[in-house]
């Protein structure tokens, strides 16, 4: 595990591109050594234009999206149909239009097809033990300004969560208010985890984040590290760093 590193941007549109490119790159090379690269998506505003931006690259790109496998990183325990899924939001920005397989999409189970969030965490959990065997290559995450994660919020019972790959979260500070998260033991085994964040709201967060002291109670953002974790931010959400 290596120390975060920080790519800082001048605005959200070079941003979102130099993300889309390097994840193009971090998926290409991975279908070249012969895997089958798996990636967690997140939900929240940058990542749709993400999303957006990769659907669009997607031509010009040799990644062959059909030996992609994607989860999410945490999702809101909605009806499936719900514009507040981020499975959705993902589906209709990007893998709508990138030609997966259906049966690589690992999607958490929505409030319409069981019974309450500890249910999907459970399935979700199941799902991942049997089939996401190796590690995610990349992990994709938002910042909240109040330095949530997925959905890892501030003194929350979450964050204490040991021995579990997702759980239910319930009282979400940010609704909707139940959801389904990874844990922090899950999002450690990720190759890599980029956090992705855009505009001053973020920088206060993003700065308790990388500081070098403070508590995961009170920045959750703080706990998670991958093996390579790069923190990709526009000058707004980098404004509060020391320089
Ligand atoms: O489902 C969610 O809401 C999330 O996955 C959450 O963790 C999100 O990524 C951040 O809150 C950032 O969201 P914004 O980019 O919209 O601020």
């Amino acid at each position: 595990m290596t120390a975060p590193e920080v790519r800082r941007h001048d605005d959200s549109d070079s941003l979102v591109g130099d993300v889309a490119s390097a994840l193009l790159d971090r998926l290409e090379s991975a279908q070249a050594r012969g895997e089958v690269p798996q990636i967690g998506l997140t939900g929240g505003s940058i990542a749709e234009e993400l999303h957006r931006e990769l659907a669009r690259r997607a031509q010009d790109s040799s990644v062959d999206w059909s030996r992609v496998v994607f989860w999410w990183g945490d999702e809101r325990f909605v009806p499936a149909a719900s514009p507040d899924r981020n499975a959705r939001q993902a589906r209709e920005a990007l893998l709508d239009h990138v030609g997966v397989d259906p049966a690589n999409v690992h999607e958490v189970p929505a409030s319409d097809q069981v019974d309450s969030a500890e249910e999907a965490a459970a399935a979700y959990s199941a799902t991942l033990r049997s089939e996401g065997a190796g590690f995610f290559e990349v992990l994709m995450l938002g910042i909240g300004p109040d330095g949530h994660c997925a959905s890892l919020f501030p003194g929350h019972p979450g964050l204490q969560a040991r021995d579990a790959i997702a759980i239910a979260v319930h009282d979400s500070p940010k609704p909707p208010p139940d959801r389904v998260t990874l844990t922090f033991e899950a999002m450690e085994r990720c190759r890599a985890v980029w956090f992705i964040a855009s505009g001053e709201g973020k920088a206060d967060a993003v700065a308790r984040a990388l500081a070098p002291d403070g508590s995961v109670e009170e920045t959750p953002a703080r706990g998670v590290r991958g093996d390579e974790t790069i923190w990709w931010l526009d000058d707004p959400a980098a404004s509060a760093l020391p320089t």
